[in-house]
């Protein structure tokens, strides 16, 4: 099968429990949650969304006919660097990179001693061989994908209490304030909530505040 990727660089995991970790991110184009279109996103199943999944014109995106030359692409990506030692780290995101992921990529990023990581919504089952799954469940989506490393829920989301997850078999529990218009005060709600709550940690955009990728 071949691939659509959006956009592919090299920068420090944001998010989450691998935040500061040396990172190839590839992200796919087109999520089964929304058509990435600024008019569709009002009607869409997924609406907060703070990317651009449409196409393959960004940096290092474009069409990969195989598994192993996207594989190798990744691994160029990687070994840009002054001093690639250290253990490969690929995350796949998009979009919804599920709907692309399959066993021969896995398999051939895994032969170049990648470890795996993917970001998903969680509606489709992850496949075997990937090392850390981070799920973000969204409204008007069923969650398929209900275990893993880390479950990083958006909030607030007045369909998606925080107490629905709470008995899910993760490794971490995040609330990661939505950012738009309203981030400060979502800020100050995920911060409040965590206080109450200490089975959910705060997880902030680190990429954001400093201007990277
Ligand atoms: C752009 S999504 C791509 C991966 C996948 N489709 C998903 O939703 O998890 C990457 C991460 O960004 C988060 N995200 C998207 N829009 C956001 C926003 N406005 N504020 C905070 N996090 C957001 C998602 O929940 C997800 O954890
Ligand atoms: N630095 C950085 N970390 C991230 N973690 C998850 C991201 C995503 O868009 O999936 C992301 C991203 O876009 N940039
Ligand atoms: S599911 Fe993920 S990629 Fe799709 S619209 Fe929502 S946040 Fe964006
Ligand atoms: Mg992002």
């Amino acid at each position: 099968m071949s691939y659509a990727v959006k956009e592919m660089f090299v920068t420090l995991q944001g998010e989450g429990a691998q935040t500061g970790r040396a990172s190839v991110f590839c992200r796919f184009a087109g999520c089964n949650l929304w058509s990435g279109r600024e008019s569709d996103r009002a009607t869409a199943a997924c609406q907060f969304c703070d990317t651009d999944f449409i196409g393959t014109d960004g940096e290092g995106g474009g069409r990969f006919e195989t598994a192993t030359l996207l594989a190798e692409t990744i691994e160029a990506c990687w070994n840009s660097r002054a001093d690639s030692s250290g253990r490969r780290y690929v995350v796949f995101t998009g979009g919804e990179p599920l709907l692309q992921l399959d066993p021969a990529l896995i398999d051939a990023v895994s032969k170049r001693g990648f470890e795996i990581a993917v970001e998903t919504n969680g509606t489709i089952k992850a496949p075997e061989g990937i090392d850390w799954i981070c799920v973000s469940p969204k409204p008007g989506g069923k969650l398929i994908q209900n275990t893993g490393s880390e479950l990083k829920l958006v909030y607030p989301q007045t369909e998606l209490p925080p107490e629905m997850f709470k008995e899910l078999t993760f490794e971490h529990f995040w609330l990661q304030p939505m950012d738009g218009p309203e981030r400060l005060e979502n800020t100050q709600a995920s911060v409040a909530y965590c206080l109450e709550h200490p089975q959910w940690r705060l997880s902030l955009q680190t990429h954001k505040m400093i201007g990277i990728p």
